[in-house]
C-alpha cells in the first residue's frame, strides 16, 4: 500500500509497482491508510514522512501496533536521517529519501514482502503446532482420561510444576505439551529430555551446559537445556531414572532459578516452568531412598495420572480410527473399513506399550492392507491370541505358572507347537503332553 497525499507522485509509484507484478492499494493520508489496512490483506507499506493529518515516522507505531506482521518502509524527506532512524526505532523495515533512491524501492519491497510473508507463515505453523497439540486434540470418551484433561487444564495457566504419572506410551509427553500451549509461555520453547538415554555425565551437560574446555571433548561453551528452556518449558521424561546427584543439583535450580555450567565459576539464571513425567511408583521409590524425597515433594505439588489404554477400552475405538486415517493418508490409501472382528480383538488386548504399541500395530496393519478392509489378517500373534486368562494363582504353584507361561508362548507363536517347544526349550512331545494336562 502506498500513502502519500502527492496525488501525482502516488500514482506514478504506484503504476511502477503494479508494471513490478505487486498488487497495490492507494491511500492520500494516515487515516485513510489505516482504514485500508483494517480490510484489505496488506503485506508491505510505503509510506511518505509528511502526511496532512499524521507524521508518517509516528504513523509506524500506529500501524505495527495494530498489525505487527504488516512491514513499512517510510519515504523520507531528503536529508532528514533522523525521521529514518526514528521510524526504525518505532518499528519500520527501512527508510529511503524520497526521489533519491528511486531504484533501490523495488528490492527493498520485495526483501519487506518477503519477511513479512515469512512471519505470517510462522504464525500460522505456530497455530496449527499449537492446535496439533492442544487438549481439544486429545480426543476421549472414557471417564479417566476426561478427568486427567480436565485436571491438567486447570493447572496449565497456574506456574506450577507439574508431576504426570503413568505407564509407557500413555500420552504423558502429549500432555506436557498441551500444558505448554495453554499456558503464558505458549509462544516459547518446549525443551523436551528423557533421563533415561544418557549416562549421568552427559545428561548432566545436556541439562546444564559446559563452557569450553570443562571436560575433554568439551571444544566450545554449550548451552544447556534448562537455559534453552528459558521463558519455556522444561519436559524432563522418566524422571524417575535421574541419578541422585543430579536430582540434588535439579531442586536447587527450582528453588534459586539459578545454576552453574559446567566449568563455570558464574550462576546462570533461567526462568522455566518444570513438567515431569515417570512410570514409576516416585512415593515407593523415595520411601527406599532411589529418589530424594524433598525433590519428590516439589514436584507432586500437582500429579496427573494417566490411565493405561487398557483401562480406557472405550477409546480404543476411536484412536484406532484416527491412527487408521493418519496411516492411510501417510501411505497414499483410501481410509480402509474396520472389520468387527478386528476391533473386538484389539479391545480384548491388554496393550502393555499402551497409545504408542496401539499406533505402531495400526501403521503396520495398514501397511499389511491390500483389500479394502481391515481385517484379523493384519494383526500381529500377540494381539489376536486369545487372552490368557489371569486366574488367581498362587505364587507357590508351579503347576499354574508352567500353565500360564505355556499358553503365553504359545499365544505368541500363534499356536504353532513346534516353535513353542523350541522357546520353551522342551521337546514337541513333551509340549503336547503338557496342552494335554492343562487342557490348553
Ligand atoms: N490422545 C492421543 N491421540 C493420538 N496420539 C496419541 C495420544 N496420546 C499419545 N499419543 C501418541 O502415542 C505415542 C506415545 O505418547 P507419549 O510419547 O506422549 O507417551 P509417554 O507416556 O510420554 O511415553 P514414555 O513414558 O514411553 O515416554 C506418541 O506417538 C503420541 O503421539
Amino acid at each position: 500500500m502506498v500513502i502519500d497525499d502527492e496525488e501525482k507522485l502516488r500514482g506514478l509509484l504506484s503504476r511502477i509497482l503494479r508494471t513490478e507484478g505487486f498488487e497495490v492499494y492507494e491511500a492520500a493520508d494516515g487515516k485513510s491508510g489505516l482504514k485500508k489496512l483494517a480490510h484489505e490483506n496488506v503485506d508491505a507499506v510505503l509510506c511518505d514522512v509528511k502526511l496532512p493529518d499524521v507524521n508518517g515516522v509516528q504513523l509506524v507505531q500506529q500501524i505495527k501496533s495494530s498489525w505487527p506482521l504488516v512491514e513499512i518502509i517510510l519515504l523520507t524527506a531528503y536529508g532528514n536521517i533522523p525521521d529514518g532512524v526514528q521510524a526504525i526505532k518505532n518499528g519500520a523495515f527501512d527508510y529511503i529519501t524520497k526521489g533519491d533512491d528511486n531504484d533501490k524501492i523495488v528490492p527493498l519491497l520485495h526483501r519487506a514482502i518477503e519477511k513479512a510473508q515469512l512471519q505470517k507463515r510462522v504464525q500460522e505453523l505456530e497455530k496449527r503446532v499449537g492446535e496439533k497439540f492442544s487438549f481439544k486434540a486429545i480426543s476421549s470418551k472414557s471417564k479417566s482420561i476426561q478427568e486427567a484433561i480436565s485436571l491438567a487444564e486447570r493447572v496449565a495457566p497456574v506456574d506450577t510444576s507439574v508431576l504426570l504419572t503413568g505407564e509407557t506410551g500413555t500420552g504423558k509427553e502429549v500432555f506436557a505439551q498441551a500444558i505448554h500451549q495453554a499456558s503464558a509461555r505458549a509462544g516459547k520453547s518446549f525443551v523436551a529430555l528423557n533421563c533415561s538415554t544418557f549416562s549421568k555425565e552427559i545428561l548432566e551437560s545436556e541439562l546444564f551446559g559446559h563452557k569450553q574446555g570443562a571436560f575433554t571433548g568439551a571444544t566450545k561453551d554449550q548451552k544447556g537445556l534448562i537455559e534453552e528452556a528459558n521463558g519455556g518449558t522444561l519436559f524432563l521424561d522418566e524422571i524417575g531414572e535421574m541419578p541422585l546427584e543430579l536430582q540434588a543439583k535439579l531442586l536447587r535450580v527450582l528453588e534459586t532459578s539459578e545454576f552453574i555450567r559446567l566449568g563455570d565459576t558464574k550462576t546462570t539464571k533461567s526462568n522455566f516452568r518444570l513438567i515431569a513425567a515417570t512410570n514409576r511408583d516416585l512415593k515407593k521409590e523415595s520411601e527406599e531412598h532411589r529418589f530424594r524425597s524433598d525433590l519428590y515433594f516439589r514436584l507432586n505439588i500437582f500429579e496427573v495420572h494417566l490411565p493405561a489404554l487398557r483401562e480406557r477400552v472405550k477409546d480404543i475405538p476411536l484412536l484406532t480410527e484416527f491412527f487408521v486415517h493418519q496411516f492411510a493418508a501417510k501411505t497414499n490409501k483410501k481410509p480402509p473399513q474396520i472389520s468387527a472382528e478386528f476391533m473386538e480383538r484389539l479391545q480384548a488386548y491388554h496393550w502393555p506399550g499402551n497409545i504408542r504399541e496401539l499406533k505402531n500395530i495400526i501403521e503396520r496393519a495398514v501397511i499389511l492392507l491390500n483389500g479394502q478392509e481391515l481385517t484379523t489378517d493384519q494383526l500381529p500373534a500377540d494381539v489376536t491370541a486369545p487372552p490368557v486368562r489371569q486366574q488367581p494363582i498362587s505364587a507357590f504353584d508351579l503347576a499354574s505358572m508352567e500353565k500360564l507361561h505355556i499358553q503365553r508362548v504359545l499365544n505368541h507363536t500363534r499356536n504353532n507347537k513346534a516353535e513353542a517347544a523350541r522357546l520353551l526349550n522342551i521337546g514337541t512331545a513333551t509340549l503336547y503332553r503338557k496342552i494335554d494336562e492343562y487342557g490348553l
